[in-house]
């Protein structure tokens, strides 16, 4: 591939798309989004349904939030990997987060809410929500069009029921002169798919092709990024790509995303669908639990793989 020509995401549009039945439109996307993902493993979704205003509050809840003392928000840490907030780390010093889970409901926002905010503060609360609304329809949209395109729709209840969403916002501190600018180190996202929003204009998240450019995302406030997981990729039997990302800053502003990840549910077993598996597509990984291989993903000796599905569970 000509990295000169070359170094930009796939851009589709989904605005004025019918939802409802097969019409021209429809499968005109749902091609494009196939190839971008075979080829890519993600794409720049254009997708105007989420109201520029709910952007721009989450914008100010979320400086609101990460300006909130330490103790406030480490008031919301827990083992599970998923949940809560995640602070500055050694391997990542200008990262935090804080993962809600569930956040389609408003009672999970509404907890997280009364721990940073005793006296109350609904507005976050309905903001995070409708939020995670409106990007869960982008994804169920995407998911409908790759189940599709393989002809494997008879399993997309099984494939929606068996999962659920978390929304974990970020921040990423501008980096002082001397420090790493390192915001998030390479990765695939372990579930099934993540749709990223940059919030504020600033730079930052690289892509790597399947021949090892890197290209560097062109922020804009009508742009979503969408991404297949370790678990669409593996339960696709390889055909969909799952791209390694990661966050790099430049200059001296703070950057805030927001990304909603969709990840099976415990207990469910991720296994290609038996359509999609023949001599020409042996299968490629053991069925496994999603929440056994995030904790095997989270592990020493994971991190030495450059991609730790294949080393949990790859034939
Ligand atoms: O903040 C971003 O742009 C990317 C974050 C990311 O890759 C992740 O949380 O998995
Ligand atoms: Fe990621």
């Amino acid at each position: 591939m000509d990295s000169e020509t070359s170094l930009n995401l796939p851009v589709i549009d989904f605005n004025y798309l019918e939802l409802e039945g097969k019409n021209p439109k429809w499968e005109e996307v749902k091609s494009q989004v196939f190839k971008a993902l075979e080829e890519f493993g993600c794409f720049e979704a254009l997708f105007d349904k989420v109201p520029l205003d709910l952007r721009k509050s989450l914008f100010v809840l979320l400086k609101e939030t990460f300006d909130l003392p330490l103790e406030t928000k480490q008031r919301n840490v827990y083992e599970n990997p998923f949940f809560g907030y995640i602070g500055k780390g050694p391997r990542s010093p200008l990262y935090e987060s804080i993962g809600i889970d569930d956040s389609l409901v408003l009672e999970n926002v509404q907890s997280l809410e009364n721990n940073l905010w005793p006296q109350g503060y609904p507005t976050f609360s309905k903001v995070i929500r409708d939020f995670s609304e409106q990007l869960s329809e982008l994804d169920q949209t995407v998911r409908k069009m790759v189940l599709e395109s393989l002809g494997v729709e008879k399993y997309l209840d099984e494939h929606m029921n068996s999962s659920t969403y978390m929304l974990r916002v970020m921040k990423y501190s501008a980096p002082q002169t001397e420090d790493s600018k390192m915001g998030v180190i390479q990765h695939t996202d372990a579930g099934i798919t993540t749709i990223l929003y940059q919030i504020n204009e600033v730079e930052g998240l690289e892509i790597e092709t399947k021949d090892g450019n890197w290209i560097t995302y062109q922020p804009s406030p009508h742009s979503f990024v969408v991404f297949v997981g370790d678990c669409l990729h593996a339960w696709t039997n390889g055909r969909l790509y799952n791209a390694f990302h990661k966050v790099m800053m430049r200059g001296n502003e703070a950057r805030y995303s927001a990304a909603l990840f969709a990840r099976p549910k415990e207990g469910y077993k991720i296994k290609a669908p038996e359509e999609l598996v023949d001599e020409e597509h042996p299968p490629q990984y053991k069925p496994f639990d999603f929440v056994k291989f995030v904790n095997y993903f989270h592990t020493q000796e994971a991190q030495k793989h450059r991609i730790p599905l294949k080393a949990y569970c790859g034939l």
